[in-house]
């Protein structure tokens, strides 16, 4: 089924909002019907309206318990059938995001989320009582947010969070949030004081749009697990409150707040992205340019998935209301495969988990998949499972295609019957398209959504991999190379209005062949799966060094324990550990058995720990200045790049150091990915770091620390400096 978008437009509040100023109105298709229609004046020309169609559409009026009834209690019976529910609140900041989804403290306040933790504790105990015990239901909880494009988990105290947050991870075609941690949740009581509890961990702050903004994007994971003897059916439902696109010419944000704003900016431009990537039938979609994006999987995840559009009904919210029109109403052509998780067998999970018996207790800390459940049967189950995977499409989603005699552009109508589409050409907000969406149309596909029916889908067959007829090798890297640049104009782009998209653009990126998509893709996937990882751990280790430079050796302390787990059994790290503990406790001897074991050695065995990560974090080791023992220069040369630089860096800088650094230092992408060996997304890596430390790189010792940079890229981007 589509991904079902709803719409709800939020009361008008206090005093300063008035009636007069409405401009968006629910309506129905026909006299008598829910309204479906959503219409608001052409900010152009006011004698027009825009109408876009949703699969339902509610008005001011609307309780919580209406909007809950109608839209998420329908869905919970698929839920304990097996199937995976994802709900996200799309939207402005200030249009009731977070009341829809979180909602008051009164019992007729509650949003989304509690009721629905009400409903499925209500079920589970029936479903146990039913089965007179026999089948047993456990709910976990884990809570996270994405924060200018970090994931930190909220269930775990602020103090213990990592500046670089908790990783991302890929497996089999799932997103994974490294290291989150899952709490056992027994009944609503339990819930609400975690959940209260971790509410206060989020960021929210007070912008001239909403006194309680959310800084963040939240995401709730419910996961029931119903254990019949060894059969174990685990689903997850997912309730995400988005935090809301912000023109900040509205919003007088401080310098903070611009740098939260721009990281939520950038992540629902992605979204934006994406969903008009799935509805325009692109082969590529830019999931990966964003946590959020990565992490929600619009259109490849299967089960459910339910968009609620928050709107305000006022004027001042005109061009943004508009934008998020656009946006949504195309994401009702995306496709959700629906099926049903499967049943594992395994030895069933102590009883200490069910609903009936739940001790509350902190589970041990583990991977967790997101908007997806983690089977973990027997090797059977796996085998089956695997043997599934190799049937399906590269894509778990597919592309609903308008049937050829409906209009694709949207109808206008106004009281003087203009049905000619019209160019928003003056839209200021992010998300903003010029082109009217095909939710413009007024459409008659409210159809109540299918419950718990696998049903056979239409997706994106396994990806041919020919090269394309006529196109040698070199236009293909043109090809990749002017993506690659495209897209960074669009991420540089984001924080500002979006430019027109227009017919062309579509045209264009239709005339990207499918090889190039298929090489991007698995570039994007390599560089940010193998590379995530290792640059949250260099850059803990950059802080590191950073901090003993200055002398702060405790908090160098910290930030190499913390880059610990991203080098796991890394001796040398472990060494500076020890020897940092040694002399913070006023041990005045380095403990000579933590001097870990030459380098070069280690470097030039080809032992399987041996790789890239390992490397770079030797690296790190450059200015110990309170080693106690010399390095031996000669051990190190076998090591032929780390000679190469360690040459250039002995004395004053050279002529091409300094022209290599004043490059650097520029944060012209330009300049910068012209530099041997550095490619687009390494000059944006670069950029983006100076931009978040504020300074300048001084030597090839530090350039080399750079998350993405190394050893290697430094060297090659030297040799290609003219001296
Ligand atoms: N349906 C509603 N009924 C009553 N009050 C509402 C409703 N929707 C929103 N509000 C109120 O509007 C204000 C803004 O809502 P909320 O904080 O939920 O917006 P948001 O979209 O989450 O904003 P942000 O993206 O900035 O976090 C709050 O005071 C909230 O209580």
């Amino acid at each position: 089924m589509s991904v079902r978008v709803v719409a709800r437009i939020r009361p008008l509040l206090g005093d300063k909002e008035m009636e007069k100023d409405v401009i968006v109105t629910a309506a129905s298709t026909e006299e008598g019907r829910a309204p479906t229609i959503v219409k608001i004046p052409n900010p152009k020309n006011e004698a027009e309206e825009f109408s876009f169609a949703f699969n339902s559409v509610y008005d001011r009026d609307t309780t919580q318990e209406q909007l809950f009834t109608a839209e998420v209690a329908p869905h919970l019976k698929a839920l304990f059938q097996g199937l995976d529910v994802t709900i996200f609140a799309y939207g402005v900041t200030g249009t009731g995001k977070t009341h829809t989804m979180r909602g008051g403290l009164k019992l007729a306040e509650r949003g989304v989320i509690p009721r629905l933790l009400s409903n499925v504790f209500r079920r589970g105990k029936k479903i146990a009582k039913d089965s007179d015990g026999e089948t047993t239901v456990s709910v976990t909880l884990s809570y996270y947010e994405i924060y200018n494009d970090k994931v930190f988990d909220l269930l775990e105290a602020p103090e213990t969070r990592t500046p670089s947050g908790l990783r991302l991870s890929e497996k089999d075609g799932k997103t994974i949030v490294m290291g989150l941690s899952e709490r056992a949740c027994m009944d609503l009581k339990d819930f609400e004081q975690l959940y209260i509890e971790a509410n206060n961990n989020r960021v929210t702050a007070a912008t001239k749009l909403n006194a309680h903004s959310s800084r963040s994007h939240a995401i709730l994971r419910v996961k029931v697990t119903q254990t019949t003897g060894d059969m174990v059916r685990e689903s997850t439902v997912s309730a995400i409150d988005l935090a809301g696109s912000e023109d900040n010419r509205r919003t007088d944000n401080d310098k903070t707040r611009l740098v939260e704003s721009a990281a939520i900016n950038k992540s629902l431009f992605v979204l934006s992205q994406c969903i008009n990537a799935i509805s325009n039938g692109d082969k590529r979609i830019p999931y990966r340019e964003s946590k959020m994006t990565r992490i929600l999987s619009l259109g490849q995840n299967n089960g459910i998935t339910i968009m609620i559009l928050n709107l305000a009904p006022m004027r001042s919210y005109h061009l943004d209301t508009l934008s998020s029109l656009n946006v949504s109403s195309r994401a009702k052509r995306i496709e959700v495969r629906e099926i049903e998780n499967e049943v594992v067998f395994k030895m069933a999970p102590p009883p200490s988990r069910s609903i009936s018996n739940l001790s509350g207790t902190r589970q041990a800390l583990r991977p967790l998949a997101n908007a997806h459940n983690v089977t973990t049967g027997l090797a059977a189950a796996k085998e089956k499972a695997a043997e599934k995977e190799k049937d399906k499409p590269v894509k778990a989603f597919s592309v609903y295609k308008e049937p050829s005699n409906k209009p694709l552009i949207g109808s206008i109508t106004t009281s003087a019957n203009i049905t000619a589409p019209r160019r928003i050409s003056s839209m200021s907000a992010p998300l903003a398209k010029k082109r009217p969406s095909d939710g413009m149309v007024l459409a008659t596909d409210a159809r109540p959504s299918k419950l718990a029916r696998p049903t056979t889908h239409v997706a994106l067959s396994s990806r041919p991999t020919p090269q394309p007829a006529g196109l040698t090798p070199e236009q293909i890297e043109e090809m990749i190379e002017r993506k690659v640049a495209e897209r960074l104009a669009a991420l540089s782009a984001a924080t500002a209005p979006a430019p027109p998209a227009t017919e062309s653009d579509h045209s264009h990126s239709k005339d990207i062949s499918e090889e190039v998509s298929r090489r991007l893709e698995a570039l994007e996937r390599r560089i940010d799966g193998e590379q995530d990882a290792r640059s949250d751990g260099l850059r803990l280790l950059l802080q590191a060094r950073q901090a003993k430079q200055r002398g702060d050796d405790q908090a160098a302390l910290e930030f190499y324990e913390s880059a610990l787990p991203y080098f796991p059994g890394q001796a040398k790290l472990l060494g500076k550990i020890e020897r940092l503990k040694a002399k913070l406790s006023g041990v005045s001897e380095p403990v000579v058995g933590a001097r870990p074991v030459k380098r070069v050695l280690k470097k030039r065995e080809p032992e399987p720990s041996d790789d890239e990560s390992y490397h770079e974090a030797d690296a790190d080791e450059e200015d110990e200045g309170y080693m106690s023992r010399p390095r031996k220069a000669a051990a190190r040369r076998p090591l032929k790049q780390k000679v190469f630089v360690d040459e250039e860096e002995q004395g004053p800088p050279t002529p091409r150091t300094e022209q290599l650094l004043a490059v650097v230092n520029s944060r012209d992408i330009g300049q910068i990915k012209a530099l041997h060996g550095v490619g687009a997304k390494k000059a944006r890596d670069l950029v983006e770091f100076l931009e978040d430390e504020g300074r300048e790189i001084q030597s090839l010792g530090q350039l080399r620390m750079v998350p993405g940079m190394g050893g290697r890229a430094v060297e090659r981007a030297l040799e290609g400096m003219i001296a």
